[in-house]
């Protein structure tokens, strides 16, 4: 038996969800499939368990600051690791029932389905062996975390985010490999939980950055949380009394290896071919990033799937741009993508907004950098006084363009200046925005005026430029 349906959407986490909370306003006449669990990756075993622990293991790690202020008693401080574990999934299942409670628990039995889809012929789907046939079908599969098949012979001795979260006891010793932004802020959580880290990068950085002076900075700062080795991919032997680490010449016995190695899209069990769509040697489709559409096809593909930004409100964006043409297929309009945004929620916070070191055009563009250490009151005050603000403006237009950061509490600075960025703001206007005293902002000052200096000539500065005339 075949069902025929408007609209499939193939994954039920933030992009998924999110479309088919505009689809299920219009009509009835849609399914929604998900494979694995609900509650969505971010809830379940992603943004939301990691930022649990990471709470816990940040507040435990006060009690060594507290002497500074005059604060005794601190080395009495004691932390009950499982009790940090029952928190992290009672907080866990409180955002999942969240949730689900406002969407897939509302469904009807025609409109949800559990399990793995993949197409079948173009427009078509099979689902537990059912045939669906939709007319228009939404691609929000998600990822899953990179396990290279041999280190699956390590059993439990072997964890990714998806399992982390589900231990009851925290292990002596953990390597963690790969340190992009799970690495970083799961392996600075553990330590400070007191688990012995070791951490393993095979690239000479680590959190996603890439302008020099913000990974030197990040290096030294986490390195006093836990050793880190950079530069090689580390290999793993199963040992009888746990895991041995191998780089060329060292290696490292822990208890278990937390592999954040990055993450796969959910793409490859969909057989994409079948719907006709042409894939390239990633097994990726072409697609567009202003409509989300696959080639020409009423095929549409969202969040961390697709690769592109994979992180919650990228997702949900895209969610959001993908079921809006869905609906108007074969019309489908561009629309604009947000100025990039990224935070890992580290100690200090790693920030991201704009155009990436990495991707900057050296020629056109100034770089700068503002230290933080004895350089602004407020976070000399609160003992906070370490981090570096890169920032980047277009020489030509004298706008902000980007910037990498590594300071507490960047999380918050990170999104003014993406919001800047969004204004297509100049220097000159950014610098002329008010700044309270004594505040972390001061140090975005700071850091702005320096941007400001290296973008406008002595002639065009000076104090009546930076005021504004009453007209
Ligand atoms: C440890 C960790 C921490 C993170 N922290 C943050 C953070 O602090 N901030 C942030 O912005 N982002 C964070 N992220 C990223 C964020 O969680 C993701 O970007 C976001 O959840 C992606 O949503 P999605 O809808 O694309 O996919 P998902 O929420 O993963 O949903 C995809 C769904 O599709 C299902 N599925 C897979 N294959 C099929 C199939 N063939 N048929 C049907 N269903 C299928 C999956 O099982 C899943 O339920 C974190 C991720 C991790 C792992
Ligand atoms: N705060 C946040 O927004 C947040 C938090 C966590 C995750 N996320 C999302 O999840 C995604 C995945 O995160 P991730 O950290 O797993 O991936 P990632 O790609 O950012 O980092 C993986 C790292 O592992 C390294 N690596 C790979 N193989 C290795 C090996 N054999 N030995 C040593 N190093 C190795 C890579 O060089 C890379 O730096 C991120 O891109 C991000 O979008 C976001």
């Amino acid at each position: 038996m075949m069902r025929t349906v408007k609209y499939a959407i193939l994954g039920a986490g933030t992009s998924g969800l999110t479309a088919m909370g505009v689809i299920r306003k219009q009509t009835d006449d849609f399914v929604i499939i998900n494979g694995g669990a609900l509650g969505t990756t971010c809830a379940r075993v992603g943004c939301m368990p990691s930022k649990a622990m990471i709470q816990s293991a940040n507040l435990y790690h006060k009690r060594h600051m507290l002497s500074e202020f005059g604060l005794s008693g601190a080395e009495k401080l004691d932390i009950d690791t499982q009790k940090v574990l029952e928190r992290v999934r009672r907080l866990r299942d409180r955002f999942t029932k969240g949730v689900q409670s406002g969407s897939t628990d509302t469904l009807t039995e025609d409109q949800f389905i559990n399990g793995y889809a993949k197409f079948v012929g173009p427009n078509t789907l099979e689902v537990n062996g059912e045939v669906i046939q939709a007319e228009r079908v939404i691609i929000a599969t998600g990822s899953r975390p990179v396990v290279p098949e041999p280190w699956k012979a390590l059993g439990d001795k072997l964890v990714t985010s998806d399992e982390i979260f589900e231990l009851t006891e925290l292990p002596k010793r953990i390597a963690v490999v790969g340190l992009g932004i799970i690495g970083l802020e799961l392996g600075q959580a553990l330590s400070r939980l007191g688990v012995e880290v070791v951490g393993f990068e095979m690239l000479k950085s680590v959190g996603g950055l890439s302008a020099p002076v913000a990974i030197d900075k990040a290096i030294e700062l986490f390195s006093k949380d836990f050793p880190i080795h950079l530069g090689a991919a580390a290999q793993l032997e199963n040992t009888d009394k746990g895991v041995l680490v191998k780089l060329e010449n060292e290696s490292f016995e822990v208890d278990m290896v937390l592999a954040s190695l990055g993450r796969r899209p959910n793409i490859d069990l969909l057989q994409l071919e079948k719907a006709g769509v042409v894939l390239n040697e990633r097994g990726m489709p072409s697609f567009n990033i202003n409509t989300m559409q696959i080639e020409d096809k009423p095929l549409f593909i969202a969040g961390d799937v697709n690769t592109y930004r994979p992180i919650l409100h990228e997702a949900s964006h895209e969610g959001k741009i993908a079921v809006l043409n869905a609906i108007s297929y074969p019309q489908v309009k561009g629309y604009e993508r947000k100025t990039p945004l990224g935070i890992a929620f580290t100690d200090p916070d790693i920030g991201f907004f704009g155009v990436s070191y990495r991707d900057l055009d050296l020629s056109s563009s100034k770089v700068v950098d503002f230290n933080l250490e004895r350089n602004n009151g407020r976070a000399i005050v609160m003992a906070e006084d370490y981090g570096v603000i890169c920032l980047f403006g277009d020489k030509e237009t004298r706008r902000l363009i980007g910037g990498e950061i590594v300071m507490p509490h960047a999380e918050h600075f990170t999104h003014l200046l993406a919001w800047a960025v969004e204004q297509d703001m100049t220097l000159l206007e950014l610098i002329k925005m008010p700044f309270y005293h004594p505040v972390l902002e001061e140090a975005i000052q700071s850091a702005l005026y320096k941007l400001y200096i290296a973008l406008y000539s002595e002639e065009e500065r000076g104090m009546e430029a930076e005021l504004t005339v009453i007209k």
